[in-house]
């Protein structure tokens, strides 16, 4: 008999105790699972992003026939069954395997009667009840300042887009258009190329070959901002994994790419070496370095990344606002510096994927008061929406845009201009 404890449920509600119990990013969980088979690795992954995307929706599916909540292994091990019988999940097998998930723990042993009873109530009901359940509601340290920024209807708006999740946006390398129709794609109008959520990317043709990379359509916009970069020494300051590396490298710039991390280097290393592009690599603190001029910097500075939830929905579960006062205040403190490495006259494009204002907007606003004769740049690319432009004159993205096309992440970006004199 296969060993239930190291079944793709059970590795699931061990990454949801992780992050339910111990506030830790599913980024940061996922590592332990290093002993399984990848196939199983990625089934525990999908299954406890599903259950978080929708957690209090499961929670309300098993409360009706639970007269106290089990303890959290128990009820993590209920709530991604639950999440499996909602999907259409052969009631059977899933509760069987609930079942078998308690029964290999001391702990948990004592649970498989009442998980039996409670999953097969809930596998009668469970697809028809899922579609009247609410849409889950962000926790309050951000939907207070969500609201207070963006106005209700809109937190409402992007509570939708984050429970739809998000769709597999690439990057081409070379033509959009051609690798649109090589995996069967559609080129949107800021020239990503789309494709449904569940397609496994290693397997699309041209992957071997680096023809193009995964990026959110938002994410690849602080490079097209920058316009023609080919011939142009450009820093990409906060640079791993590198999807804007990448990107410029594949544009002709000559790239310098910095990052504190030397693991995530590593990543951004190995995805150069994939699609055979070049950039000098310098693991150091954006603070410290030294180097440039640069025609071009881009900073795309560590944030509370409130903007890629679609993708990361552990993350509202795991934190709870902690640490964001000192990001903006390290995000000034690096907009400062990225200036002084931009020569005069050159543009710095200051971005971070976060749907704060204090992250984006604010950071603009401050840096033109530091900073006499700052200028803001129109942006300006293919496929931007004016609508999307913001009061100070940089872009605000938010994952409810594009709503009818599978929305994107929620990012802030704008174009500075370092003055001559
Ligand atoms: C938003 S991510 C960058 C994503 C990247 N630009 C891309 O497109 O793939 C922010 C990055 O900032 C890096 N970072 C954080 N603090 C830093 C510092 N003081 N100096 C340099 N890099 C830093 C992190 O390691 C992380 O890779």
């Amino acid at each position: 008999m296969p060993d239930a404890s190291r079944s793709p449920r059970a590795a699931a509600a061990d990454l949801l105790g992780q992050v339910l119990g111990e506030g830790r990013l599913l980024s940061e969980a996922l590592p332990a699972l290093r002993p399984l088979p990848p196939e199983a690795r990625a089934e525990a992954q999908r299954l406890a992003t599903g259950v978080l995307r929708e957690l209090p929706r499961m929670d309300a599916l098993l409360a009706p026939h639970l007269r106290k909540a089990p303890p959290l292994r128990a009820r993590n091990v209920l709530r991604v069954a639950a999440w499996e019988l909602a999907r259409g999940g052969a009631a059977h097998g899933v509760v069987s395997g609930a079942v078998d998930v308690l029964a290999g723990g001391k702990r948990t042993q004592g649970f498989k009667g009442l998980a039996n009873a409670v999953l097969r109530k809930v596998a009668a009901e469970a697809e028809a009840r899922r579609a009247e359940l609410p849409v889950p509601k962000l926790p309050a340290w951000l939907r207070g300042p969500l609201a207070e920024a963006w106005g209700k209807p809109a937190v409402a708006a992007m509570e939708r887009a984050h429970l739809a999740g998000a769709p597999l946006d690439l990057s081409a390398k070379g033509d959009a258009a051609a690798l649109a129709e090589a995996v069967g794609g559609e080129v949107l109008p800021t020239g990503s190329v789309r494709l449904p959520a569940r397609v496994q990317v290693s397997a699309l043709p041209g992957y071997d070959d680096g023809a193009f990379w995964v990026q959110d359509a938002a994410a690849a916009l602080p490079v097209r901002l920058l316009g023609d970069v080919a011939g142009l020494r450009v820093l990409d300051l906060c640079a791993a994994p590198g999807g804007k590396t990448l990107q410029l490298a594949a544009a002709g710039a000559e790239v310098t790419a910095v990052d504190l991390s030397e693991t995530r280097l590593g990543r951004l290393r190995e995805n150069l070496a994939r699609c055979g592009l070049e950039a000098e690599v310098v693991a150091a603190d954006a603070l410290d370095y030294e180097g440039g001029p640069f025609d071009a910097v881009l900073l795309d500075a560590p944030c509370s990344a409130t903007g890629t939830i679609r993708r990361h929905p552990d993350l509202p579960h795991a934190r709870a606002g902690e640490g964001i006062a000192e990001l903006i205040a390290m995000q000034a403190r690096m907009l400062d510096r990225a200036l002084t490495l931009v020569r005069p006259g050159g543009r710095l494009v200051f971005c971070t994927c976060s749907l704060l204002p204090d992250e984006g907007e604010c950071q603009v606003e401050d840096a033109l008061e530091r900073h006499p004769g700052l200028r803001v740049l129109p942006p300006e690319a293919p496929g931007i929406d004016p609508v999307w432009r913001s009061g100070e004159g940089g872009l605000r993205l938010r994952p409810d845009l594009w709503e009818a096309r599978g929305g994107m992440d929620g990012f802030y970006m704008a174009v500075l201009e370092r003055p001559v004199g």
